[in-house]
């Protein structure tokens, strides 16, 4: 069995968990009130330029030339195409590119993307991509799901879900399953283990991140 079947189940009940969280359920409606969103895409913006920096890291530790070629691609469309999302948001809620720039990471931005980079940084290639699968997987099938049930009549919640579900990152999603069952068969049960446990961390916080943006929650002291 692939690997990254051997880890479906799990991740399936954190997919289900996030898309019947009220502010993903809210969002999928059309629904959602707009100030916890521009919290989400002042959060998200911090958290794209680490996720950024990651794949900067995976790509400095990656021995295929292939392998190295395509995270230096997803670096460079994450910090383009994907954050230009975020700063078209950003524009249309008013927020200024500066503002976004000089956002403080909430406790679950900072750790989430502190735990991205450390992985990346301090342990193996594939422990890279186990982290790093989460964030496209998860949000891939987020969108998927929400889509199914038709795109909200909300323009800016509709381009979420048209991003995140569309051609181009579901294409991204499928390389890193591919990438992470390929890793995993030229790895020990050891590392498989290891593997296992960084992809469910990120995908927990997955979780979180949606909780932390709905609550918005800051630092109590
Ligand atoms: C928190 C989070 N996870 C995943 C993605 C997908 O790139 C994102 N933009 N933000």
């Amino acid at each position: 069995m692939a690997f990254t079947d051997e880890l479906e189940p799990e991740a399936d009940d954190i997919w289900t968990a996030i898309v019947e969280h009220p502010m993903v359920e809210r969002l999928g409606e059309g629904t959602l009130d707009e100030d916890p969103f521009r919290e989400w895409v002042r959060q998200d913006y911090y958290y794209l330029r680490e996720y950024g920096r990651t794949f900067a890291l995976a790509a400095s530790s990656a021995r295929r030339l292939d392998r190295m070629g395509t995270f230096a691609e997803l670096l460079h469309s994450t910090l383009n195409t994907e954050m230009d999302l975020h700063r078209s948001y950003a524009a249309e809620f008013g927020i200024s590119e500066d503002e976004l720039e000089a956002t403080d990471p909430s406790p679950t931005t900072r750790a989430y993307t502190d735990f991205l980079v450390r992985t990346a940084a301090v342990e193996t290639f594939g422990d890279a991509v186990a982290a790093v699968l989460p964030c496209m997987w998860g949000f891939n099938e987020t969108a998927r799901r929400l889509a199914a049930d038709g795109v909200p009549d909300h323009d800016q919640y509709a381009a979420w879900i048209e991003m995140y579900e569309g051609e181009e990152f579901t294409e991204l999603t499928d390389w890193c399953l591919d990438l992470m069952d390929e890793v995993a068969e030229e790895s020990t049960a050891a590392d498989r283990e290891r593997y296992r446990e960084r992809f469910l961390t990120s995908a927990r916080y997955e979780y979180r991140f949606w909780d932390a943006a709905w609550r918005r929650e800051s630092w109590e002291v």
